[in-house]
């Protein structure tokens, strides 16, 4: 499968473009600020139905304009074209069509398009609080399960009554252990599913990564990648015990897999405050590389991949590997943004494999 047009319609600073794409690699080069990131943005929509990197989708329109149309043609495996349209029209619900048909429910249309962007906004993983990495293992595993994703909304939706109940206990100076006892045995039953869940995803993933961070920094360095779990302590139903003073103080759930985190590890050490910048980028590469091979895995497709500024801080034998990582026949489609069409130039020629260069 691969993106073979792509039309762009107000979509950010983009007024109007068409491009006509190579089945391989394709770069986008220009100077800071012309869009570059904006067309892989549009490509991402495309798999996603929303941006990557702006949540608040009326924003995605261009100033001044009021309504945005991204088209997308695409080209599958047994020949047959496939047109996605996500628009945007201010006042009105966002519209995705697949051959003209819209969709009811936009999860319905994720993991058809398979698709895995390398961003410098990934730093996020390293530098943020667990909730974005939650948000990431849970993303990839909710590619492979969807009954993980369900049993998650239903885990939030519960938590936020228990602390409800926690914020009208407090209100009113009263305490109802049976009421409370109905949200736990609740939460109890949706996260063992997760947990269990969460477990498997480290188990199958993690080696996948070693194995992508091992290519890139030339086995120079041991990194790790460590799910961080209070349930390891106790179990859920005695962790709600031990800390229920706590929760009424605080009057929110303060234990739970809610608090889940990935540990991320070079040498042994934190990579956050160890790790030099072109060492966090090739681990954030690593992890980026391995969910593309997981969801190949899954999905038996291979996921378009856009490299949105990621050869900026690396040394050249890491570029070289990241770029013989990509040479290896099952990678599929890519896209390349870079300042520097020169050093671009010179890292896809290497590849050996076709290429067009698009200038902004
Ligand atoms: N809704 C919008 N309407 C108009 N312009 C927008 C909108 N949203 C973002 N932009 C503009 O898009 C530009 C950023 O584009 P983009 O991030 O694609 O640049 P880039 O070419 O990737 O640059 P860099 O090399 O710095 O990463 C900025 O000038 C920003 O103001």
């Amino acid at each position: 499968m691969h993106l073979k047009k792509l039309s762009l319609v107000n979509y950010k600073n983009i007024t109007s473009e068409l491009f006509d794409f190579d089945a391989k690699i394709n770069c986008f080069i220009g100077n800071n600020g012309v869009g570059k990131t904006n067309v892989l943005d549009a490509i991402y929509y495309l798999s996603y139905t929303k941006s990557y990197f702006n949540a608040v989708a009326t924003q995605n329109i261009k100033h001044g304009e009021d309504f945005f149309i991204i088209e997308g043609d695409y080209l599958l495996e047994d020949e047959r074209l496939e047109k996605i349209v996500c628009s945007l029209k201010k006042g009105t619900k966002k519209v995705v069509k697949r051959n003209g048909k819209s969709y009811d429910k936009f999860s319905d249309h994720i993991g058809n398009f398979p698709l895995v962007i390398i961003s410098p906004s990934d730093r996020d993983l390293i530098i943020e609080g667990s909730e974005t990495r939650r948000k990431f293992m849970d993303g990839v595993i909710s590619q492979q399960d969807r009954a993980y994703l369900q049993n998650l909304v239903n885990y939030n939706k519960v938590l936020a009554q228990r602390n409800a109940l926690l914020k009208y206990f407090a209100a009113n100076r009263t305490f109802d252990a049976l009421n409370l006892n109905v949200y736990n045995e609740q939460l109890l039953e949706l996260s063992n599913y997760i947990y269990e869940k969460r477990i498997w995803f480290l188990k199958e993933f993690a080696p996948i990564f070693n194995e992508c961070y091992q290519e890139i920094s030339n086995s120079k360095e041991e990194v790790s990648l460590l799910y961080k779990t209070q349930l390891d302590e106790a179990p859920l139903l005695e962790l709600f015990e031990q800390n229920i003073g706590k929760d009424r103080m605080l009057q929110y759930t303060s234990v739970g897999i809610h608090k889940d985190d990935l540990q991320f590890e070079l040498n042994g050490y934190p990579i956050k405050k160890f790790g030099s910048q072109g060492q966090q980028k090739s681990y954030l590469i690593a992890l980026k590389l391995a969910q593309f091979e997981f969801m190949k895995q899954i999905t038996g497709k291979k996921p378009i991949l856009l490299f949105d500024d990621v050869f900026d801080k690396l040394d050249e034998d890491r570029v070289t590997q990241v770029i013989n990582l990509v040479n290896k026949d099952h990678f599929g489609q890519i896209f390349i943004t870079d300042t520097h069409g020169e050093r671009t130039e010179n890292v896809v020629k290497r590849t050996n494999q076709p290429y067009k260069i698009f200038h902004l």
